[in-house]
Order: structure tokens, then sequence, then C-alpha cells
């Protein structure tokens, strides 16, 4: 059994010697005596002396260990005796558990041979985004998930125990990931170890703020520079799909920088978060939320206007604020009237925001929207923003609108899967999808995440996504996101989806690919 943490283990008592000096003198000695000072973080070498207010202790470094001070050179000695009598006085400082660092106590307390990493001081410095750190440790909010493994199992207390210690306020729930994860909606089972049980958390990533429960939905803190890579690809009034979406990390950021999202996802909880994330950063007119599987939300999306025709019927009867149920279907509006909506029907593909036909509305948004982090025309990320914030003007906002205007079945221009196990089969779903005499433009980038073994090539790669579309892909280019286990790398396969696939609706004798 786990034994509580014995507190007092960590004290650890310097006897050392301070010179007694004049309070007045105080600067200059510590200049004469720089380098022999006592050098300790969060210590000051200078203090109090109980004995008087006019005279202070200045504390010498451990090095010092005789009182004639036969350590420090005679010259210094003599500058100090120029300027006092020097008092040499035995002092004690005893450094205890709230004094150490959550790494110096954790390499007590841990096995030798664990390795603790030293970027553990991350947690406690790490003022901006969210920071993953060793121990399979990642932060989310007010939330720091451990993933222990096995052999530090009987020490998950304890370690959770210093982390939370060692970070609270900023961190106030410790919890450790229990088995694997075998859910269709990726989230881990968890077990609160330290702090208080609450599991909804906010997080902010490059100006967007994103509300979640961590024990329902998708939430990867790992993940924020792959989000910010891909949507510094996307331009304003540019149109976005998002498959996969989650609580909107690619969706949200995308529409607050002038994109037009369609997100889908198959879990009701990450959909009902975010609309509320949508809603929270101001942005619910520019993402339409759906909640089914991602091959009928894409074939619904772009197959054409007969089987939108229906979709766009649903989306005035439905709402905002909640879309919750074990299967999606139970709807409720932002004045909670709850509609049923019957299974299998097209009104599943049921956009929770308002209509997306309001153009003079997204041309402010889009105005709106320049006004926050996000980098534009492919440049990364927050160094772009000043460029995003002054240069939008008045042209593409009517870009925008013009885009808006358009069906997702006639454009759309990147489609985003993040559902990197398997993602590649679900481009089966395009197989035929679009139809040429609907479509205006160039067809969509998709931008297709994958696991790559390191047994496998990025032809393989490209041979198991080229089967599932039925057609051979042209320019892929691969980004490698991060490493996933020793030998499993997470990538993003983005190509443009080849003509090839276009349905053939010959309607009038002529291949409408043309
Ligand atoms: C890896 S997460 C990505 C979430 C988000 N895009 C991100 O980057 O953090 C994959 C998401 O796909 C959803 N999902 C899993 N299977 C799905 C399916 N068949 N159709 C639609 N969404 C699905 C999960 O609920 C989960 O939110």
């Amino acid at each position: 059994m786990e034994l509580p943490l014995d507190e007092s283990k960590f004290d650890v008592q310097f006897k050392l010697w301070a010179i007694r000096i004049p309070g007045q003198h105080c600067k200059v000695a510590s200049r004469i005596l720089d380098g022999y000072l006592l050098n300790k973080p969060r210590i000051k070498p200078i203090t109090e002396d109980p004995t008087s207010e006019r005279t202070r202790y200045v504390i010498l470094s451990e090095n010092i260990q005789n009182p004639d001070l036969s350590e420090i050179p005679d010259h210094k000695l003599a500058e100090l005796k120029a300027l006092f009598e020097i008092e040499v006085v035995p002092y004690s400082v005893t450094l205890g558990y709230s004094y150490w660092t959550a790494d110096h106590i954790l390499k007590q307390i841990l096995p030798s041979g664990v390795e603790v990493p030293s970027s553990f001081e991350t947690i406690v410095k790490a003022s901006g985004p969210e920071r993953m750190i060793d121990l399979g440790l990642m932060v989310a909010g007010h939330i720091a998930h451990l993933n222990i493994g096995d052999e530090l199992l009987p020490y998950k207390n304890v370690i959770a125990k210093v982390i939370y210690d060692k970070n609270y306020p900023r961190i106030q729930t410790v919890v450790n990931k229990v088995g694997t994860i075998t859910n269709e909606f990726r989230v881990p089972k968890f077990e609160v170890l330290a702090g208080k049980n609450d599991m909804v958390t906010e997080v902010k990533q490059h100006g967007a703020n994103f509300k979640l429960d961590y024990s329902l939905v998708y939430w990867n803190s790992r993940l924020e520079h792959e989000h910010l890579r891909l949507i510094s690809t996307f331009r304003p009034g540019e149109i976005i799909c998002d498959m996969f979406a989650g609580i909107g990390p690619f969706a949200i950021p995308a529409a607050l920088k002038g994109c037009l999202v369609y997100a889908n996802d198959l879990n009701p909880d990450s959909i009902r978060y975010l609309k509320i994330n949508a809603r929270g950063n101001k942005v619910d007119d520019l993402v339409h939320a759906y909640n089914m599987d991602a091959r009928k939300f894409i074939s619904q999306l772009m197959t054409g206007p007969s089987s939108n025709l229906e979709f766009e019927e649903s989306k005035s009867e439905l709402s905002v604020e909640q879309c919750t149920s074990a299967d999606g279907q139970l709807m409720a509006n932002d004045k909670s009237e709850v509609k049923q909506v019957p299974k299998d029907s097209l009104s599943q593909l049921v956009t929770i925001t308002s209509s997306c036909s309001q153009v003079d509305k997204h041309a402010t948004t889009s105005k709106r929207r320049s006004q926050n982090s996000f980098g534009e025309n492919g440049t990364s990320g927050i160094a772009s923003d000043v460029s995003a914030k002054t240069k939008q003007g008045s042209n593409k906002r009517i870009r925008s609108s013009e885009t808006f205007n358009k069906k997702p079945w006639e454009h759309v221009d990147h489609v985003v899967m993040n559902l990197p196990a398997s993602a590649l089969d679900f481009l089966d779903a395009f197989r035929g999808l679009i139809k040429r005499r609907y479509w205006k433009t160039s067809l969509p980038l998709i931008h297709c995440y994958c696991f790559k073994r390191s047994s496998e090539t990025m032809d393989f790669i490209i041979s198991k996504a080229e089967s599932a579309l039925g057609a051979s892909i042209q320019d892929p280019v691969f980004h490698k996101v991060r490493g996933v286990a020793p030998y499993k790398d997470m990538f993003c396969l983005s190509f443009r989806l080849p003509e090839e696939i276009c349905a053939d609706d010959n309607v009038n004798g002529t291949s409408s690919c043309d």
C-alpha cells in the first residue's frame, strides 16, 4: 500500500556563517562579497538581525566553512574592514517540503533509475499556452492529466500530491488516465488523485477560449501547435469543413479568422461544447455544428441541393444551446425548446447555428474576426497577428461575403480530418461525392491525419489513401505532427482532392468532371 507523504523528510538543514553588518552597508557589502553569498533560489542572502534593528545578517555561501573567512580573498575582507568591524555569527537555514521543487522531491521519492524530467518546473512557470511535460503529464486549464505507467503506479498518489502542492492554484485537479481508450469518442477514463473532482475547465489557445468537460470530450493540449499551423494556412473568407471537430480547436479559431466552418462530431457532448465555444468566442454565426457520423455528414453536406433541401429547412427549426443525447437525436433550442429529430432522416444534418445565408452579417463578422490572434495567408501564428488586424479591408469582406453565399456542394476550400487512427479509411466518403455541375471552383484541399509506424513508408500511407479514394493523389504533402510512441508518429497528409472522385453526373451526355 502506498504510504502518505511525510513532508518532514525533505527538511535539509544548512549550517552556515553570516556577517553582522550595519544596515547602511548592505548594498556595498553584497557587492564586495559577490560570489561568496548564499545562492539559493528564492532565499535572500541579506536578512534581518533578530537582535537589532540597526544591523543585518549577510548570509555566506555553504562553501565558506571557517569562521575566520579564510575562503574569502584578503583584499575583499580588507575592503569590508575599512567600512565596519567584521563580526561572524553562526547561521542555520532549514529548507523543507514547501521550498523544494517538484522534480527535487520526486527524485527522492521515486525509485532510482526513474527519470524525473528536469523540465518539470515548466508546469509552474508556464503562463501562456498549456505545456506538455514528462511523466505523461498534460495540462488543460486547472487539470493536470497524468498517464502513469505500471512501474510508477504504486507512487501515483504521491506524484499527484506533489504536482498539486507545487502548482496550486494553477492546478486544482490531478487525474490519472485509467486503462486504454476504447470508445470511439477518444475520451480516456480518469481517476481523480488530488484536488477537487471538477472536470469542467477552460483552456485558452492563441486567442480563443475553450470550455470543455475533460471527462466527456476529446481534448489534447499537445495538438496546439498543429491546430495553429493548419489554421495559419486558411485565409479569411474560406470555407472549412471539419469532419471530426471535437469541441472546435480548428473550427473556432478558423471562424475567428473569418472562415465559414461546417463542423461535425459524433460525440454529442463535443458538439454541445463546440456550440458553447462558438458562442463564447462570438463566432456562432460562422460555425455550423453537426452531430453525426463523419461519412454521413460529408455526403449530406456536399452531395448537392437535393439532399440539402431538408438540411436547409431543418436549420431554422433547430437551435443553439443544447444538442445532447446518446444518439445525438435530441436537440434543444435557445429557448430550451426540445425537438425530437427523426432518426436516420436527412434532418439529422442539423445546423445548430443561425443560417449561413446571412451574407451581410458575415461580411461584418469577417471584419470583426480580423481582430484576433490568428495569422493569415499561410503565415504561421502569432507573429502575423498585426497584419491580420490591420490589413483586412473592405475587399476581403466583400470576397468573404461572396464565398459564404456558396453552398457546400458548390465550394469548400479545406476539409480537416483529425481522427488519426482511421481518417484514411473515411476518404472513401469522397468517392463520387462532388458533382462538377454544381462545383464552382477547384476541389478542396484535404488535411487527413494519420499514424505512421516506423516500419511503414510514406508511399504505403498514400496507397492506403488512394485505395480509399479510388483515385490517385497528386503532390501529397506530409507534415509530421508529433511522435506518439517510440515507433509511431502522427502525420498530416494534405492533398487536393483528385478530379477522378467527381461523380459521373453526365446529365447532358458529357462528363461533368471536365
Ligand atoms: C482525435 S479527435 C479530434 C478532435 C479535434 N478535431 C482536435 O483536433 O482536437 C477525433 C474526434 O472525432 C470524433 N469521432 C470519432 N468517430 C467519429 C465518426 N465516425 N464521425 C464523426 N466524428 C467522430 C471523436 O468524438 C473526437 O472528437
